[in-house]
C-alpha cells in the first residue's frame, strides 16, 4: 500500500528532520510510528500527505510514485493531533465536509454520515453542534471526518493526544477494533508506547529521523535493537557486557542467559522482572534506595537499588513484598529477562 524508499526532509540544509527513511505499510496493516518528541515523525506524515516536499527519495502509494502528486489527489486522509472541527457547522456537516468536496450525493452523503457516526459511539449526533461536545466525542467526530471519504490510507498523528489517561485507554482499544472491522490501512504516529503497542500491528520506533526499529510490539518489547530503543520503552537496566556460554560478565557479576544467545562483547538488557530479591546473604548485596509505586492493576511497586558494584538497577515487585527503603536485600537473576541488545 505504501513504499518510503530513502525518504530525506527537513528545513533548509542545515536541519534534516527525516535521514533516509525506509518504510512499507501493508493492506488494512496498522502501523504506529513511535518516537520521542522532535524525532521526525509529524514530517513523516506530512510528507507522505504531499504537505512536506522531501529533498530526496521517493514514496510510493499503491505501487504509484506520488511525486509532484497533490495532497487532495493522493487518497490518503490525515488527523492531527489538534483535530481542528469547524465549529460553525454540525457534527453531520463535520463529517460530510470531505464527502461534499469530492461531490457525493446528499443522500449517499447522509447515509454514510449515519453510519460513520453509528461505527465511532456517536449514532443520532448529527445535529449536535461541536462546540457542545467533550474533547472525547471531539476526538470521535474527526476520526468519522477522516475516515468519512474512505481513504486507501488513514494517517493519524497523536489521534489520542490531549484526552485524559482512561478515556484514551478506552479509546485506543475502541479504533482498534474499528480499524480491524473497516480494514483500514492505518499509519499513526504517536509518542506513547502503551497506545501504540496496543493499536499496532508493527510498530516503528524512530530517534533523529531514523527508523531505530521496526518490528511487532511483542518482538521489539522481547529484542530492543539498541540501547536508545531499550530506554524509549523504559528499561534502564542497560549495561556492557560480555556473554559466554549460557552466562554474561557484567559489572553486576555474572548473568545467565538464554540459550542461544550470541557470543561477545555487547550491551545487555535486565529487564525489572528479572531482577529477583532474596536476602541480603544471597546473590548481589543491593541497598534500596527508592521506592515508587505505580499503581495499576497488579499493584507493582518499581524500587532503585544500589548494589555493591555496577550502576544502580531497577527491580520491581507486588506492593506486598516491597522492601523498605534504605533495606538491604540480596539480587539474583533471570536469565529469561536478560537480553543482549541488537541484532542476533
Ligand atoms: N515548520 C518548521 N520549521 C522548522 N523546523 C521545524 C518545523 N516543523 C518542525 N520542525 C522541526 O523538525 C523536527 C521534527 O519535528 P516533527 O514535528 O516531525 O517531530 P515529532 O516527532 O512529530 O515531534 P512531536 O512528537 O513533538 O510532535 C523538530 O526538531 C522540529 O523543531
Amino acid at each position: 500500500m505504501l513504499r518510503l524508499g530513502g525518504v530525506t526532509a527537513g528545513f533548509g540544509p542545515a536541519q534534516r528532520v527525516l535521514d533516509g527513511v525506509d518504510l512499507e505499510v501493508a493492506d488494512h496493516e496498522t502501523v504506529c510510528v513511535l518516537g520521542p518528541s522532535g524525532s521526525g515523525k509529524s514530517t513523516l506524515l506530512r510528507v507522505i500527505a504531499g504537505l512536506h516536499t522531501p529533498d530526496a527519495g521517493s514514496v510510493e502509494l499503491s505501487g504509484r510514485d506520488q511525486s509532484g502528486v497533490p495532497p487532495h489527489r493522493r487518497g490518503v486522509g490525515l488527523m492531527f493531533q489538534d483535530h481542528q472541527l469547524f465549529p460553525q457547522r454540525d457534527v453531520g456537516g463535520n463529517v460530510a465536509f470531505g464527502l461534499r468536496m469530492r461531490g457525493t450525493a446528499r443522500r449517499e452523503a447522509d447515509h454514510r454520515v449515519a453510519e460513520l457516526l453509528g461505527l465511532v459511539g456517536l449514532p443520532g449526533a448529527e445535529r449536535r453542534a461541536v462546540t457542545s461536545l467533550s474533547g472525547g466525542e471531539q476526538q470521535r467526530v474527526a476520526l468519522a471526518r477522516a475516515l468519512a471519504p474512505q481513504p486507501d490510507l488513514l494517517m493519524l498523528d497523536e489521534p489520542l493526544g490531549q484526552l485524559d489517561r482512561g478515556l484514551r485507554e478506552r479509546l485506543v482499544v475502541e479504533l482498534r477494533a474499528l480499524f480491524r472491522k473497516l480494514r483500514t490501512t492505518v499509519l499513526a504516529v504517536t509518542h506513547d508506547q502503551g497506545e501504540a503497542f496496543v493499536l499496532a500491528d508493527r510498530v516503528v520506533v524512530m530517534n533523529e529521523g531514523r527508523i531505530a526499529q521496526t518490528g511487532t510490539p511483542l518482538e521489539v518489547w522481547q529484542r530492543p535493537a539498541s540501547e536508545f530503543v531499550a530506554r524509549f520503552l523504559g528499561f534502564d537496566n542497560v549495561v556492557d557486557g560480555t556473554v559466554r556460554d549460557g552466562a554474561a560478565d557484567t559489572p553486576w557479576g555474572v548473568l545467565p542467559v538464554e540459550e542461544g544467545t550470541r557470543t561477545g562483547t555487547c550491551q545487555l538488557l535486565v529487564r525489572p522482572a528479572g531482577v529477583r530479591l532474596t536476602s541480603p546473604q544471597d546473590g548481589l548485596r543491593c541497598t534500596v534506595e527508592a521506592r515508587t509505586f505505580r499503581g495499576g492493576d497488579a499493584a507493582e511497586v518499581t524500587l532503585l537499588l544500589r548494589p555493591e558494584t555496577g550502576p544502580r538497577l531497577e527491580a520491581s515487585c507486588p506492593l506486598r513484598e516491597a522492601p523498605e527503603d534504605g533495606a538491604e536485600v540480596g539480587v539474583t537473576f533471570d536469565g529469561r529477562d536478560v537480553v543482549r541488545l541488537g541484532q542476533g
